[in-house]
């Protein structure tokens, strides 16, 4: 039996549903065996053919276009062979069915199945097999799906940046670095007659240094390119009535959350996916906080999930009404949340305070951007919003759109690049130290470069493989 990576795959390559055009797919060893039996002709390599797709009486089932693309070189780098149809749901069904028995009936000559094996392909595994082959490394493989998956324009440009390679290659430069430094290490391990003054001298504390700053470099923009594809998680939060949810409508200019003067209006959560200069986010609306008498059974359910969208939050707005900034029980409130705000969410979530309705303060300070007292606003008027919309951009660490150097990634990658630098840093406190131990300095650098190895799949695990690619769509 074939190992499951090298057996033919079929799919419906085009999305479901009605379209002006769909595609079946083939990919695998041998596929020249179903030329005749499904065109009724040898194909040419990279050549358009239209004529009939024939079904089993050799009856047209279509007519449409069919493409022979003979390994190495098409999208997997193995054999590919394309039949572009009409895009109806039964026409493609009916040509995928026709693809699997021809390959199952039995070569006149030979008297065995024309393709042994061929079965329906897996999510993601036309792009696994592009991987496998070395057509595209880990990250670009990521890529595709981001490019099908992305929302905003940003996004999309972006991932088709990290498909065409921008992504990878910064993390090869930075592999490329690492493997000198690694070299220079090594080579004093293996012989004995050389020391750490040798590595001194070829000055392997400034090169660490050096590839630290890049590692840095490198780090920030990933951090812009998960943020770009997955969006952060903002939480609005507060007591009753402050205007959390008038703030949701006018952050996503519309009328999406019920906004009254009843306090407790808001129960269930209401989430709205937003763009700010194309960076998309969730902004969730959650019901008022409170305690005490007067809440019925609905809103203190409503509460409860309030707690756990707060917990699960990438940043918190945490909303006040200035109109009752002078009112101790108000403020005494407002102070317990903010005790458990603290108590709840992890160091590094920020909790932006937001005070809203300046309108109706008298003694309102001016809307805008207050720094670390917070953002000061009116929710009804608009007046001070751009202030923070501008806040947020910079609390999710969005450093504004350079024209050079935007890619997508992923939190893995992100992961990965932050654990490339625990090990470099615990390299140089290696090397710093009185006595270094050049096998630690060694082993440090050995793990950094295993994590880089991660992101472009040099070095990696299949469960890390299978997790990638099983949520790519079918036919991809
Ligand atoms: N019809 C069709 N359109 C498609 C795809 C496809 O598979 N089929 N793609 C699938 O996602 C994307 C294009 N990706 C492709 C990538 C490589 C090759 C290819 O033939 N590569 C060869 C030759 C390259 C060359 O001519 O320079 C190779 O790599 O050797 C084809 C499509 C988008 N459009
Ligand atoms: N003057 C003024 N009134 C506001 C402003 N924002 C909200 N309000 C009013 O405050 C009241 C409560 O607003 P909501 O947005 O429902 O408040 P909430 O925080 O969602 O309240 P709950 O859902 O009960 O927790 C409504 O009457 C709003 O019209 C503002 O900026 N200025
Ligand atoms: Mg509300």
């Amino acid at each position: 039996m074939l190992p499951r990576h090298h057996e033919p795959i079929v799919a419906i390559a085009t999305a479901p549903g009605r379209g002006a055009v769909g595609i079946v797919r083939l990919s695998g060893q041998g596929l020249a065996a179903l030329h005749e039996p499904l065109t009724g002709r040898a194909l040419q390599p990279r050549h358009a053919h239209y004529g009939p797709l024939r079904g089993a009486d050799g009856a047209a089932l279509d007519h449409g276009l069919a493409l022979w693309f003979p390994a190495p070189h098409s999208y997997t780098g193995e054999d590919v062979l394309e039949l572009h149809a009409h895009g109806g749901p039964v026409v493609l069904q009916l040509l995928l069915q026709r693809c699997l028995q021809a390959a199952a009936e039995p070569d006149p000559r030979t008297g065995r199945a024309r393709l042994a094996g061929l079965r329906l392909a897996q999510p993601g595994e036309f792009t696994e097999r592009a991987f496998l082959n070395g057509k595209l490394d880990l990250a670009q493989a990521e890529a595709v799906a981001d490019l099908i998956d992305a929302s905003t324009e940003a996004a999309a440009r972006s991932a088709a940046r990290s498909l065409g390679g921008a992504f990878s290659q910064a993390v090869q430069a930075l592999r490329d670095d690492l493997v000198h430094l690694r070299m220079l290490v090594e080579a004093t391990l293996d012989f004995p007659e050389e020391d750490i003054d040798f590595i001194h001298q070829a000055d392997a504390a400034g090169q660490l240094t050096a590839l630290l700053r890049r590692v840095d470099e490198v780090l920030a923009r990933t951090r812009q390119g998960a943020l770009l594809r997955e969006g952060m998680h903002v939480v609005i939060a507060g007591q009753p009535n402050a205007g959390k949810s008038s703030l949701l409508n006018a952050l996503a200019g519309a009328e999406l959350a019920i906004v009254t003067p009843i306090a407790g209006t808001t129960r269930d959560v209401v989430q709205q996916a937003i763009q700010i200069e194309g960076v998309p986010l969730h902004v969730i609306d959650t019901a008022g906080l409170r305690e005490g008498e007067g809440v019925d059974e609905v809103e203190r359910i409503g509460i409860a999930r309030a707690w756990q969208r707060i917990e699960g939050a990438d940043a918190v707005l945490f909303v006040h009404d200035l109109t009752r900034r002078h009112d101790a029980a108000y403020q005494t409130a407002d102070a317990a949340i903010a005790a458990r705000l603290q108590k709840v969410l992890a160091a590094n979530v920020p909790v932006i305070d937001v005070w809203n309705k300046a309108d109706a303060a008298p003694d309102a300070p001016a809307c805008g951007d207050h720094g670390d007292h917070g953002v000061v606003l009116s929710a009804s008027t608009g007046a001070g919003l751009d202030a923070l919309r501008q806040r947020l951009l910079r609390t999710v660490g969005w450093q504004g759109q350079t024209a050079e150097g935007l890619y997508s990634a992923r939190q893995r990658h992100v992961q990965a690049l932050q654990r490339v630098r625990a090990h470099l840093l615990a390299a140089q406190a290696e090397l710093d130290s009185p006595a270094p131990a050049l096998e630690l300095l060694a082993e440090e650098l050995r793990l950094a470069h295993d994590a880089l190895g991660t992101i472009t799949g040099a070095f990696g695990a299949d469960d890390l493989l299978g997790e990638i690619f099983s949520r790519f769509c079918i036919g991809k």
